[in-house]
């Protein structure tokens, strides 16, 4: 996996990057911008756009090997060379280039445009003058190549600051920053490369703590390559779904039948009396337990003798009485715990946290209740929010969304995959089905949570149905991805 850093982080990186190299920090700063001109070396036109810093000095140096390279090239600077400090000023004075103060005017056109305005020394929202420039690099039909960060995003959150430049690719220097990966980070970046200089950024890790880790989707080789031939359906783990009052049966049936399509041995949907018989009509695989909010007795001898041994609960539950029955019956069953949608609620107000609890999935808003924050806080940080719920909660916590972030309190691991597409109702119950049935094969709750999300992510993002996906085609995609 490779490590994410904070944008606070990076000149650290760079100094202990310069030494390992033996370069300084001028000679560092040509290494990158030749690595970045690699990527730039075949387009006819490059309007190369600089900004105050040694993002800006980056560019600058990018231009004069492309003029050198007999490309037609032009810088735009936003700030005169004399305003220009440190290596970035040496790199702008380097240049022999031709210059223009201005916008283009609209009969010139570029195939591309390098995007070197700001990188990780962005401090404050981006108003005026600069904010004017972005809003236009983001109207041209040119390739648009962003260094290190795409201007006006915020490297460490994922937040646009004010406008941010939306980039064909952002070729990244070093290291990666967390917030190329979440939240507005995807929309910004388009296709995300890494440079390391020679450097392998891993040596970085035993001396600054990496702030998350990406997900890739090798790891799911890990969930098919463990069965034995000589195993049974016991072996793989029972898990009992519990929610889905009047009129939500959808959720707790989705999330059920995605216990078993992750590979769950066993699967019993727990819920109202009224349509418990109407389980094995939307898919016979499923058991199904009458609960009427009365017979905790009943459900826990159930629970003992069909030896569950993962509880999965939340989904279409409600928050009336019967659901806080049902809770409170789940939580005597004394079995791990995954927690979603509703049960989330219920959890938040709880005088206690169940010893047992492995997982929780929230989104976003569930998030902010369980934090007793706005969504805007949760989103404002979600390396920090996602921290906070898994050290507050005391389990594994899945904070959802674009870029889905996973911690267990100490190490925050982000899942790159996925699109907008699995915004469609059902879909967490699907991705919360999974989380229990990889938990009841036996994965860790750390290890299940991410398999899960990688694999749903993927399976949203790849599959043919684009955004006329539901949530049950999710389900009957999930074999592309893993058999
Ligand atoms: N040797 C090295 O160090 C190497 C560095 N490398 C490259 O350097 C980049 C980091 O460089 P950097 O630290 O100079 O930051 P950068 O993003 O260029 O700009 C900071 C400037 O922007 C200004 N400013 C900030 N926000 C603003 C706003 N909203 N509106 C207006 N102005 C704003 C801020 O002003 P200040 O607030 O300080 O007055 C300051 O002047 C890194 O991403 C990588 O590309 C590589 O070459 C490898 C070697
Ligand atoms: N824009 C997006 N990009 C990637 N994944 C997304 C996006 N929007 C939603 N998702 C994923 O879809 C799922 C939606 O879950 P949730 O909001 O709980 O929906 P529901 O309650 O309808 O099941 C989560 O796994 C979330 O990460
Ligand atoms: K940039």
């Amino acid at each position: 996996m490779k490590p994410l850093y904070h944008s606070d982080k990076t000149k650290q990186l760079d100094i202990m990057a310069a030494d390992a190299l033996g370069l300084d920090s001028f000679a560092l700063m040509q290494a990158a911008a030749a690595a970045i001109f690699k990527h730039i070396n075949a387009f006819n036109s490059i309007l190369v756009i600089t900004g105050p810093g040694n993002n800006g000095g980056d560019g600058w140096v990018v231009a004069e090997l492309a003029r050198q390279n007999h490309q037609q090239v032009k810088v735009w600077p936003m700030q005169s060379i004399e305003s220009l400090s440190g290596d970035a000023r040496r790199a702008a004075e380097l240049y022999q280039g031709q210059t223009i103060d201005a916008k283009p005017d609209s009969s010139a056109s570029y195939d591309c445009i390098v995007d070197s305005i700001f990188g990780t020394g962005l401090n404050q929202a981006i108003t005026g003058h600069y904010a004017k420039v972005i809003e236009w690099i983001n109207l041209q039909a040119s390739t648009i190549i962003a260094v290190d960060i795409p201007s006006g995003l915020n490297g460490s959150t994922g937040n646009i600051m004010g406008v941010a430049v939306e980039a064909s690719q952002t070729i990244s220097i070093l290291a990666l920053n967390t917030g190329l990966f979440t939240l507005d980070g995807k929309d910004c970046c388009g296709e995300v490369l890494l440079e390391r200089l020679g450097v392998d950024s891993s040596c970085f890790a035993a001396v600054v703590a990496p702030d998350g880790l990406l997900l890739d989707q090798h790891h799911l080789v890990e969930i098919s390559g463990h069965r034995s031939n000589n195993s049974h359906k016991g072996r793989f783990g029972h898990v009992l779904t519990a929610g889905g009052q009047a009129g939500m049966m959808g959720a707790v049936l989705l999330a059920g039948k995605a216990v078993l399509k992750s590979g769950g041995g066993l699967a019993t949907i727990v819920t109202d009396s009224a349509h418990a018989d109407m389980v094995a009509l939307y898919a016979p695989e499923l058991m199904a337990l009458a609960f009427d909010g009365m017979n905790e007795q009943h459900l826990n001898q159930v629970l003992i003798d069909k030896q569950a041994d993962v509880i999965l609960l939340g989904m279409g539950m409600g928050q009336s009485q019967w659901s806080k029955d049902l809770y409170t019956c789940c939580l005597m069953a004394a079995k791990p715990l995954v927690m979603d949608a509703d049960a989330l609620g219920i959890l938040s107000r709880a005088a206690t946290i169940p010893d047992q609890l492995k997982v929780i999935t929230p989104h976003p808003k569930e998030a902010a209740v369980l934090l007793s924050c706005s969504v805007a806080a949760v989103q404002q940080n979600r390396w920090a929010s996602v921290l906070k719920l898994a050290q507050k909660y005391h389990c594994v916590a899945v904070l959802k969304g674009s870029g889905t972030l996973i911690s267990d309190g100490k190490t925050v691991w982000c899942c790159p995959y996925g699109n907008a597409n699995l915004a469609t109702a059902g879909s967490g119950d699907v991705l919360a089905g999974m989380v229990a049935g990889l938990l009841a094969q036996g994965f860790s709750p750390a290890v299940a949570s991410y398999l899960a999300v990688i694999w749903h992510a993927l399976a949203g993002e790849t599959n043919v149905f684009g955004l006329t996906m539901t949530a049950s085609d999710l389900l009957n995609t999930l074999h592309q991805t893993v058999k």
